[in-house]
């Protein structure tokens, strides 16, 4: 019987991160990130779902949702005293701060609500963040030292990676995030599949890998919110999803920086692989904050089995 107070299912996620010996500017960072979760929950589930009348970068309608959520992280952010810049799906413009505490400092690039177009329709939504050290947000997803997702569903659960492993976290009762499980493990095996995407638009080869895939008695499990279709393969710990190149999108719908860096870091320490089709999604130099790329990630035969597909057939 474990000690009292000693169980790994008391741990939150402030003393999980002391536990890790993460860096106090950074463990400081993903909690005020936490912290910031909950007035987006109070926001989902009380907020107006109507459009805002803007438009973000990539010409999308913004909810009013999406603009709330984003000023919600961005204060917090910037009156953390630990971030030199950030950039959000939702702003375009990359903030620079004078932090005043002691460093070391960090960059932060967010999707404050993925999936956002979800939350009338009463499905799960998530916020994903991506975390540099310094002051330089183009870097290629490799350098990254963290990134979480927060996953808006029945259940409000929290991912993290620091590069030691992928730790999940459930929201209590007190709004607390308590420990669920360590070193969540993407370990393979006939699983399921999320097609993003037109599939009369996809390429032979993209074709061809999504009917292997489906001769191989695969499920299709698709929501269209990033965060809830990735969620699953990891805590299955098997599957692929993928939103590909298409005849029309050469270069896939996700956006690198605030989606696809973040996700990639976190499969891949989970032990699973993500990949543009040609290399790994975390080998990409971003050129510019609202660079996209196809994806495909999830578990690392399955990638591979993609990228063999687009080889032979492009
Ligand atoms: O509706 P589509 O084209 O299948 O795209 C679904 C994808 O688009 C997204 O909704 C884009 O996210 P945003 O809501 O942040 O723009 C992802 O969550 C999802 O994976
Ligand atoms: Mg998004
Ligand atoms: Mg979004």
């Amino acid at each position: 019987m474990a000690e009292r107070g000693q169980t790994k299912f008391q741990i939150d996620l402030r003393r999980h991160l002391r536990e890790q010996a993460v860096d106090r500017n950074l463990t400081r960072l993903i909690t005020e990130i936490a912290e910031a979760s909950k007035y987006i929950i109070n926001s989902i589930r009380t907020g107006d779902l109507g459009v805002a009348g803007t438009s973000n970068l990539y010409g999308e309608q913004q909810l009013a949702l999406d603009v709330l959520a984003d000023r919600i992280l961005e204060k917090r952010l910037k009156y953390s005293g630990v971030v030199a810049s950030l950039v959000s799906e939702e702003s375009g413009d990359i903030l620079r701060f004078h932090p005043e505490q002691e460093g070391p400092y960090y960059s932060v690039a967010y999707d404050p609500l993925d999936g956002s177009s979800l939350v009338d329709v009463n499905l799960a939504v998530g916020t994903i963040v991506s975390i540099y050290a310094g002051d330089n947000l183009l870097q290629p997803g490799r350098q990254q030292v963290a990134a979480l997702y927060i996953l808006y569903g029945p259940r409000t659960t929290l991912m993290y990676s620091t590069g030691n492993g992928v730790h999940e976290f459930a929201m209590n009762q007190l709004m607390e995030y308590s420990l669920v499980q360590e070193h969540v493990r993407i370990d393979g095996g006939s699983g399921i599949y999320s097609p993003g995407g037109q599939r009369n638009l996809y390429t032979p080869g993209t074709e061809a890998f999504v009917r292997s895939l489906e001769e191989r008695g695969y499920k299709l499990r698709y929501s269209g919110g990033f965060v809830p279709d990735i969620n699953q393969v990891m805590i299955k710990g098997k599957g692929v999803f993928l939103y590909p190149h298409l005849q029309n999108r050469p270069r896939g719908k996700l956006r690198l920086l605030y989606e696809l860096n973040p996700m990639a870091f976190l499969v891949e320490q989970a032990g699973g692989a993500a990949s543009d089709g040609h290399r790994p999604i975390l080998d990409l130099v971003p050129q510019k904050i609202d660079d996209c790329a196809p994806v495909f990630i999830g578990c690392r035969e399955d990638v591979a089995a993609a990228e063999a597909c687009i080889a032979a057939q492009g």
